[in-house]
């Protein structure tokens, strides 16, 4: 197995391999830990420093650890291999927060809310080290031990080093053997053996019956929610290329034109990612943009397109990923694009993110986008609206927020889906077409707001999603059910997106007529 040399905070040089374990450390020192180990290391290695900053300023601060995560990197100065095993130590023991807090709940003598925030933090980070990773047990304590004197105190060090001890004793199947005897249905057991909360479980399992999906694909879904994603990319439509990513090794993507998947490192070396032309993208919503700029025009919207005056409308454009993507292919079509955000920072993220595409082509608003359907009624021939949700579908890349979520934010979260999407079809010109879009498979805001507005409404008509997505495809996805359109991470390796294409319907109400300019209205 490959090493890579680093320096330990404690200055003494160290090798790792992938597991974590330090190979190169004198007799003297082997001899110690063997007679004392709760003494033994008072230094906390760099790259599990890393992984605990994470876990504490997720636990303390509700920060994400994606954006967290990059930032302790470059402050500790962590490359390669070190990099890599903070980012699977973190990542997986914030993942498996809820398995991994049973197990410890066994080993604790008293409820782990009464344990200090820090020292469960790094408990977590020791028992996944131990069940997870395979990091022999004398390199879990041993560091973990030291990571605690270190930064917490030389208090609860023996606690750490006699709880972790209990942890493994046992391997993670005998653990959840143990556990499973007491759990009381399959689906707590699924919550357990992937480690996602039981609300969680249900509602996929009832997507997954919902999209024509056997329910016993539980199973790999959860399993794929568990695994590292690989990076996607895009390179924008007409302005970018996959050129220096395909020559440094990523692989050109199976499912959609322009797309790339890469094993990740610093994505800034490549000049087409400096300049915003290449991006990182999921493909899934990348499959979902593609279809809304491609889905079949009717009356005023068709002569529109035939014109080569579509207008384009993002609805909820923050940070500007779709909205980039959209951009690009309005310029090629001679289209424009209003990219509406209502969060100033993240509006100018989307500027950011548009900044490679003509000028002429787009344009940012600022505002409630409920609001921009009654203020520009019948106005845009495609439009998106790609709701705030639960972000339940993209729980691969957000590794604590199935731990955050609670089921009331559906009950907060559906009125205002139900809004904009209501204002999306003001919005849209007749025989034009409007997207609704969640990363989140959940019933309550997919399925169940698309059946809401059609009973609501009577000026739109579905259309086939799952049709649209594969007209958009480079292979067929089978992703459509019902009308709707599902993307699973165990099916196709995309976020969990969902899709539901409608078209408006001729209105007899002439307030709704579009006015004559095509130019897209600069930012409010
Ligand atoms: C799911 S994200 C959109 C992701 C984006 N389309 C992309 O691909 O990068 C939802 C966005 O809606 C914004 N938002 C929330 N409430 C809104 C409102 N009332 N009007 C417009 N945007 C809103 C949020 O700030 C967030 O940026």
């Amino acid at each position: 197995m490959s090493e890579r040399e680093h320096r330990g905070s404690g200055g003494r040089p160290s090798r790792r391999d992938a597991q974590g374990r330090e190979r190169n450390r004198g007799q003297g020192q082997r001899q110690q830990s063997r007679t004392a180990p709760s003494q033994r290391t008072r230094r906390a290695d760099p790259a599990r420093l890393v992984a605990f900053e994470v876990l504490r300023a997720v636990s303390s601060e509700d920060a994400y650890a994606n954006l967290v995560l990059p930032a302790r990197i470059r402050h500790h100065r962590l490359a390669g291999r070190d990099a890599a095993f903070a980012t699977e130590l973190a990542y997986g023991a914030l993942r498996g927060r809820g398995t991994l807090d049973a197990v410890l709940a066994r080993c604790v003598d008293r409820p782990l809310t009464q344990l200090d925030p820090a020292v469960l933090d790094a408990l977590r980070l020791g028992a996944h080290q131990l069940l997870g990773m395979r990091v022999p047990p004398h390199a879990a304590l041993d560091t973990t031990v030291g990571l605690v004197r270190a930064v917490v105190g030389a208090g609860p060090a023996s606690l750490v080093n006699a709880v972790l001890r209990r942890v493994s004793e046992r391997t993670l199947d005998g653990w959840l053997h143990e556990l499973e005897a007491d759990v009381a249905d399959d689906t707590e057991r699924d919550a357990l053996r992937h480690a996602h909360p039981a609300w969680i479980v249900r509602a996929l399992r009832q997507s997954l019956v919902a999209h024509g999906r056997p329910p016993a694909e539980i199973d790999e879904l959860l399993e794929a929610d568990n695994a590292a994603p690989v990076v996607n990319l895009v390179a924008l439509p007409g302005l970018g290329s996959l050129a220096e990513a395909l020559e440094d090794g990523a692989e050109r993507g199976s499912l959609v034109d322009d797309s790339a998947l890469s094993g990740g490192g610093d994505l800034g070396r490549w000049s087409s990612v400096r300049t915003g032309t290449l991006r990182i993208q999921d493909v899934g919503s990348q499959l979902v943009a593609r279809a809304v700029a491609s889905a079949p025009l009717a009356g005023k919207a068709a002569e529109d397109a035939a014109a080569h005056h579509e207008r384009w409308l993002d609805l909820c454009a923050g940070p500007g990923g779709k909205a980039a993507l959209l951009g690009a292919l309005a310029a090629q079509r001679g289209a424009t694009l209003l990219a509406n955000e209502a969060a100033p920072h993240r509006a100018d993220l989307v500027r950011q993110a548009l900044r490679p595409v003509p000028g002429e082509s787009w344009a940012v608003r600022l505002g409630d986008g409920r609001e921009l359907g009654r203020e520009q009624p019948a106005q845009f021939d495609r439009v998106i609206a790609d709701v705030p949700c639960t972000g339940l579908g993209a729980l691969r890349r957000r590794p604590e927020s199935r731990w955050r979520r609670t089921p009331n934010d559906l009950a907060e979260l559906g009125p205002l889906q139900r809004a904009l999407l209501d204002s999306a079809i003001d919005a849209t010109a007749p025989g034009g077409v409007v997207g609704y879009v969640t990363c989140s498979p959940h019933p309550a805001e997919t399925t169940v707001v698309v059946q809401d507005a059609l009973r609501r409404r009577s000026d739109v008509e579905l259309l086939d999603a799952g049709e649209a997505l594969d007209a958009v495809a480079l292979r067929p996805l089978e992703a459509g059910h019902d009308g709707t359109a599902q993307l699973w991470p165990h099916v196709h390796a995309t976020d969990a997106m969902f899709l539901a294409l409608f078209r408006k319907l001729p209105s007899s109400d002439p307030s709704t007529s579009r006015s004559s300019t095509g130019a897209p209205t600069k930012e409010s």
